[in-house]
């Protein structure tokens, strides 16, 4: 099995492991005209165009009239799904709320001087778009997606939430996404997928509502039109493939180490899985372990390109410089599998998620523990963080003062202004001074 075994010392190798791991390229400029002519329809033709490629693309026969879902088929989806399945969505839901509760910031205001009250009002967006992948024509409905990415909105206060995705060839949706947002409470659904479906949030169509935020992962058609549409609506975040970087002592089993690596190899040809450690025995363990389970894996085609071109085990001299090497990757998932995580956690300042220890395994964080799982991925969470709350809300600074504060220090405003300047700034502040 192609693998890469490469090997860390310092930070001078650096430079040859980011030459092919850092930009993993999906090819988005090559969608990217596609995609500009996408928009510019839907933003033009609305309803119409939506379902024109609805059509084209999805499901042969889906008219304007029929992109919504109607309400009750969403509450009958409960009765099509096993009881047993509902209640462990029904558990992860509970789970993943019960984290974003604590991530939910009140807004806050002080008196720091007499004569001045300052605050900040933190509030949610009036409308969200949440968009719910198709899963390979709708065949692996991804519940999960629409868990992490309807709870936070629903926490942050949103009053408006839309979900689309995109129609089975028979012009349904997959009725466990239609149960997990009964299970929400979320009754507002659209079918249409891609680059037409965001373009109809961004913009608003005749049955789509215009929303101001829209979140969600997606293929690159999806991933383009949100990157084109920066700006003009709140993005979550540019989400690339999965990534797993895994930093194991002697004490991690290899069976459990490799597990993991394809957990994450499997989501797409592109996806990254590292394996950093000082035990070579380990490493060795390891590859044979991922040949082994590779060859049983349903995905073996898509674990298998992401293994040989994006993937790799690494030999560090000591865990110090693994752990260096991890906060050089930055990488979306973290697996610390060593003896003694805690007494390493001081050391971790780039990662979207952290899995501590040997019985943390990375997609007890996808489905159920309870922190999002859309995470930042290449590299970025050296500055950026995982959905939350906050993807939802807005802060607007309060400010109010009396007429003993413009008294004490209008002029100081005024002086400030006529150093830009700016003297109608200057004469704003003068005027309670000069006609209290
Ligand atoms: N980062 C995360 O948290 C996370 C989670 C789940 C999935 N994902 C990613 O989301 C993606 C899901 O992809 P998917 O296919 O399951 O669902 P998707 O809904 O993103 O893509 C399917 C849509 O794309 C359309 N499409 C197909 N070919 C097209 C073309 N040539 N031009 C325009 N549109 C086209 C389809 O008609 C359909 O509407 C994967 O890349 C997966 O890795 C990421
Ligand atoms: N690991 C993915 C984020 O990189 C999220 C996910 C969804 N379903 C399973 N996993
Ligand atoms: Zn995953």
């Amino acid at each position: 099995m192609p693998l890469r075994l490469l090997e860390y010392t310092s930070s001078n190798d650096w430079a040859g492991i980011t030459s092919w791991l850092v930009r993993r390229d999906a090819g988005e400029d090559n969608v990217e005209p596609l995609v500009r002519d996408i928009l510019a329809n839907v933003r033009d033709r609305g309803d119409e165009a939506v379902a024109e490629y609805t059509c084209r693309f999805d499901c042969p026969s889906l008219t304007p009239t029929q992109l919504a879902v109607p309400k009750a088929n969403i509450a009958r989806a409960l009765e099509q799904i096993p009881a047993e399945d509902a209640d462990i969505i029904r558990e992860a839901a509970a789970n993943i709320r019960d984290f974003h509760l604590r991530q939910k910031q009140n807004s806050w205001i002080t008196t720091p001087a007499p004569g001045t009250t300052l605050g900040q009002l933190v509030l949610p967006v009036d409308r969200a778009g949440l968009y719910v992948p198709g899963g390979q024509g709708g065949e692996t409905p991804l519940i999960s997606s629409l868990l992490m990415n309807a709870i936070p909105a629903q926490v942050a206060g949103v009053k408006t939430i839309c979900v689309v995705s995109p129609p089975r060839k028979d012009g349904t949706l997959n009725p466990y996404i239609l149960a997990t947002a009964a299970i929400l409470g979320i009754d507002t659904i659209f079918m249409c997928g891609s680059a037409w479906a965001i373009a109809a949030l961004a913009y608003g169509t005749e049955s789509i509502p215009k929303v101001d935020v829209i979140a969600g992962p997606g293929n690159i058609f999806v991933t383009t039109a949100k990157r084109l549409l920066v700006g003009q609506v709140g993005i979550d975040m540019i989400a690339g493939p999965s990534e797993i970087a895994i930093l194991a002592d002697s004490t991690a089993n290899p069976k459990w180490l490799a597990a993991d690596m394809l957990s994450q190899a499997e989501h797409d040809p592109l996806a990254s899985s590292i394996l950093i450690s000082s035990d070579n025995h380990l490493l060795g363990e390891v590859k044979k372990e991922l040949a082994l389970q590779l060859s049983s894996l349903p995905r073996q085609e898509i674990a298998s390109k992401s293994l040989a071109e994006w993937s790799a085990l690494i030999h560090v001299p000591d865990i110090e410089t693994g752990m260096e090497l991890i906060n050089r990757l930055a990488p979306e998932h973290f697996e610390l599998s060593v003896a003694a995580p805690w007494a390493w956690i001081g050391s971790v300042r780039n990662a979207g998620a952290v899995f501590m220890g040997h019985s943390t395994p990375e997609p007890v964080g996808d489905y159920f523990a309870g922190p999002n799982h859309v995470l930042p991925t290449l590299s970025t969470a050296r500055f950026s963080s995982a959905l939350s709350v906050d993807t939802f809300c807005k802060k607007t600074n309060l400010i109010c003062t009396d007429q003993a504060y413009i008294g004490t220090h209008g002029s100081k405003v005024a002086r400030l202004a006529r150093l830009e300047g700016l003297e109608a700034h200057a004469r704003s502040v003068e005027q309670r001074l000069e006609n209290p």
